[in-house]
């Protein structure tokens, strides 16, 4: 029954995929949009279905691995105020191969520039032998790995973002393109597996891998673009004598409506500004300053150099910081 995941670095991201995965044990449907019932209050809460019939495809047993102890003793208290979500969850610091061993499907999510040394570890190969390993590693692209990892492993890439930690995350998946010539195929239950871990804790797509660095920089780093946008929000409302608090929840919750709108009925984001805009009304007044300040330019060439930023994660000689003024 069910499958044993193990998750190598275990940061920002881990915990972020992994406190998601073991929520979708408690709660098979993701809140807000899942089971909902309306207490006496009127307040919608989420039902705990507990799962009577286990989701094969979701896997039951989670390793998670650090290189260090005080790693070990870090995520035992983040766990533990998640809400005991750690109990299902082995946290090991240095043994990679004996966890890799006695994992069905492996995530990699280390440091980019780790993960050579993790994949070409003194014997990581046996332990790696006809297993999935899905990496989510910037910029590293498969044909790389494909040299650490022996030929019957299957590899398969994702981006994910942090919000999969609340799962509303967005994860973008490639499995290696058919001209690289890859000695195992990726097989179709891989792909299934892939999307049943990262669609349940977020919305998951497949898409080409030439595809992946801007999909680093739109999804993978979007948060903290769209953070600074909500962060100038609040700070206008500040301005404007809003306590702090209180601008922060309004400037998430619009941003967050109309992100909804767009996603749930389509509504296309030019179309939700025009019926927002009345004619000679506050909203176009605003809408020019931005449009003063370039923004539409600014975000979109935040994203272009981002991306090429991303392409040069995990490669020889593009160390961080070389980059010392920008084009
Ligand atoms: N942060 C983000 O929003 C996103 C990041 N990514 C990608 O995810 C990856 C991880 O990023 P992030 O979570 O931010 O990084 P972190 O630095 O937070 O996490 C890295 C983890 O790797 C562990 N680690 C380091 N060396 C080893 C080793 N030899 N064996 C086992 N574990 C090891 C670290 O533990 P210890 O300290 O004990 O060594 C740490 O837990 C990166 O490759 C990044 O490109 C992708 C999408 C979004
Ligand atoms: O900034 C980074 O390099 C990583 C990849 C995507 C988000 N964070």
């Amino acid at each position: 029954m069910g499958y044993t995941l193990c998750v190598i670095g275990c940061g920002t991201m881990g915990v972020a995929i992994l406190s998601g995965v073991v929520d979708t044990l408690k709660w098979p449907s993701p809140f807000p949009n899942g089971i909902t019932h309306s207490s006496p209050s009127g307040v919608s809460t989420p039902v705990p279905t507990l799962a009577t019939v286990p989701d094969e495809s979701l896997p039951s047993r989670f390793i998670a691995c650090v290189s260090r102890d005080d790693s070990v003793r870090k995520l035992k208290r983040t766990f533990d105020a998640l809400g005991g979500l750690g109990q299902s969850i082995q946290f090991i610091a240095g043994h990679n191969v004996e966890s890799v061993a006695q994992a069905d499907i492996i995530i990699l999510c280390s440091k980019p520039h780790q993960a050579e040394g993790i994949l070409t570890a003194h014997g990581m190969a046996a332990a790696l032998e006809g297993k999935l390993l899905i990496s989510i590693l910037a910029g590293v692209k498969i044909s790389q790995m494909r040299d650490w990892v022996p030929a019957s492993t299957r590899l398969i890439r994702a981006m994910p973002n942090t919000p999969c930690k609340i799962r509303e995350g967005m994860t973008v998946l490639s499995s290696p393109d058919a001209e690289l010539h890859t000695p195992v195929h990726v097989l179709a239950r891989d792909k299934e597996i892939c999307t049943s871990i990262f669609s349940s804790i977020g919305r998951a797509r497949f898409l080409d891998e030439k595809h992946f660095d801007a999909c680093t920089a739109l999804s993978g780093s979007g948060p903290a673009f769209a953070c600074i946008f909500l962060e100038a929000m609040a700070d206008g409302g500040v301005m404007m004598g809003l306590p702090r608090a209180e601008a922060l929840e309004l400037a998430a919750q619009t941003l967050q409506g109309a992100a909804r709108m767009t996603l749930q009925e389509g509504a296309h984001p030019a179309a939700i500004k025009d019926t927002v805009t009345t004619p000679g009304g506050c909203t176009i007044a605003g809408v020019l300053m931005l449009e003063d300040g370039r923004v539409r330019s600014t975000v979109a060439r935040a994203i272009q150099v981002a991306t090429e930023r991303a392409s040069e994660l995990g490669q020889p000689a593009k160390p961080a910081g070389y980059r010392h003024h920008h084009h």
